[in-house]
């Protein structure tokens, strides 16, 4: 009975916020955690179940000495599990087993109400699946040599990505989408560093700062690096560029430095220390000319696959409020930092957070005491990315143009967001035409996307027949 009374509490602490499920259940060495995390997810994924059929059975009003969190482990293994409940008789189990044919029944009854067969029908879904983004370490690998590797059918969109398949991203380069449930960890390509697991969103960054190639590139920052995924992206970007990475923890050190020294890269330079106390006049420092700052954030943008499963309360909310404006006002302070680089001319500002707080309003907060300091033209910042910042949440709404939002779940990316920032005085004023010309390639984008899509639908009427995304004539099902 230990093991369930340990996953009950595991489920009491998970109500009480204290950590996610992986941290509770991996953190604490009792009993299998493998075991104890099936039983807690399982339980949380039918928790809305058990609850209408412990509710109907009167099961606590009966036995009183069990709390609902065990009863919920408990009536999740008698009902749902082959095993039935894996512990020794004793006063609990046999409570339980008092009422196994009223539980039985509701159950039953539960399924018949909701036209459902089996139980699997009524688990919790996760509303927003993502693909497993993998980045080819052009280090280490050429494009060929890791889908040769790999040994994967191309499909043309993202939407068709599953079990065998591949889809090259045509945003990024080198970005390849698999089925999300694709585990690489026994790939050779993966343990060998050819590829790199990175959520497209995450890659963005550093294709945004490789794009800005107006002027020589010189030496780079990357203020808060550790795991190292947007370093060793740099790294693959500028192979004739230093990078420095700064990293203020030391347990996530050792993480950079493990990965840069998969990832083959031989132009980074650690730098365990805090970036906000970096000396910007160190000659070290005298050329770098780019900045990839992605300092921490609430993390708010990022989509776990057991996060649907836990629910959030009003309480939260304050407390997450709080919160953020701690976080705006380190963002705020880092990013100021970064802008003082005597010769820096770009700077991307990133977070994994989908609030205001720590994305927008922290570039306009900042920008408004740097003057020198423009977002940058949507041209310089990847024109094709749909969704870019919010222009009401910015001082001017065109510096939403220089910003890219990322919406959890949408083109299978993370929530995450990016600011494309320039220094003017040293780069020359890239708005003034360029802004007006940017948006109008942009109009005129969408009018041409307009155009392609009335002549589909014209053809389409005409022949009878329906062209797939790629352009191709397919016979018509109707
Ligand atoms: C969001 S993570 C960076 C993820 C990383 N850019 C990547 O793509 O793998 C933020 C990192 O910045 C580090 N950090 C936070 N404040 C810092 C500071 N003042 N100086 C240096 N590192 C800092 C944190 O310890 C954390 O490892």
């Amino acid at each position: 009975m230990d093991f369930y009374i340990h996953a009950a509490t595991i489920l009491d602490d998970l109500s009480q916020k204290k950590g996610s499920i992986k941290q509770l259940v991996f953190n604490s060495k009792k009993h299998d955690p493998k075991r104890t995390y099936a039983l807690v997810c399982e339980t949380l994924k039918y928790k809305h179940v058990l609850d209408e059929v412990i509710q109907c059975s009167k099961l606590l009003d009966l036995e009183k000495k069990i709390k609902k969190n065990l009863a919920r482990v408990l009536v999740h293994d008698l009902l749902m599990s082959k095993r039935g409940i894996s512990a020794s008789t004793g006063s609990i189990k046999e409570a339980i087993l008092r009422h196994k044919t009223r539980l039985n029944a509701e159950f039953v009854k539960l399924k018949i109400r909701n036209k459902v067969k089996s139980h699997e029908e009524l688990a919790l879904k996760n509303p927003v699946t993502l693909p497993r983004w993998i980045r080819i370490n052009t280090i280490k690998a050429t494009k060929e040599e890791v889908l040769k590797q790999l040994a994967l059918t191309r499909v043309s969109s993202l939407k068709e990505v599953g079990p065998g398949t591949y889809y090259m991203d045509e945003i990024i380069d080198n970005l390849i989408a698999l089925d999300g449930e694709t585990s690489l960890v026994n790939e050779s390509c993966y343990q060998e560093g050819k590829v790199i697991i990175q959520d497209k969103a995450s890659c963005i960054p550093a294709a945004i700062l490789g794009n800005q190639r107006q002027t020589k590139v010189g030496d780079i920052i990357d203020g808060c690096a550790a795991p190292g995924n947007k370093t060793t992206h740099l790294a693959a970007l500028f192979p004739n560029a230093k990078i420095f990475a700064f990293e203020r923890n030391s347990q996530r050190v050792q993480t950079l430095q493990k990965m840069v020294e998969i990832s083959g890269a031989q132009n980074v330079e650690i730098l365990h220390q805090d970036f906000t106390q970096s000396d910007i006049m160190d000659p070290k420092f005298a050329n770098v000319t780019h900045i990839l700052l992605d300092p921490s954030c609430s993390g708010s943008g990022i989509v776990s696959r057991q996060d649907f499963l836990l629910e959030e309360s009003e309480q939260d909310l304050v407390e997450d409020v709080n919160r953020l404006e701690s976080l705006c006002s380190f963002q705020s302070t880092i990013l100021k930092h970064a802008l003082q680089f005597p010769k820096c001319q770009y700077v991307t500002y990133s977070t994994c957070s989908v609030h205001r707080l720590e994305n927008e309003q922290v570039v306009c907060d900042v920008l408004s005491q740097e003057p020198q300091w423009k977002c940058n033209t949507i041209e310089n910042t990847l024109p094709q990315w749909e969704d870019r910042g919010i222009p009401e949440y910015c001082t001017d709404p065109m510096m939403a143009k220089a910003m890219i939002r990322c919406v959890p779940g949408k083109f299978g990316t993370i929530g995450f967001f990016v600011c494309n920032l320039y220094h003017s005085g040293r780069v020359g004023n890239l708005l003034g035409n360029g802004t007006s010309n940017a948006l109008e390639s942009n109009a005129k984008r969408k009018r041409k996307n307009q155009k392609k899509k009335n002549y589909k639908k014209m053809k389409e009427r005409k022949l009878g027949t329906a062209m797939d995304s790629t352009g191709h004539i397919s016979e018509s099902k109707t």
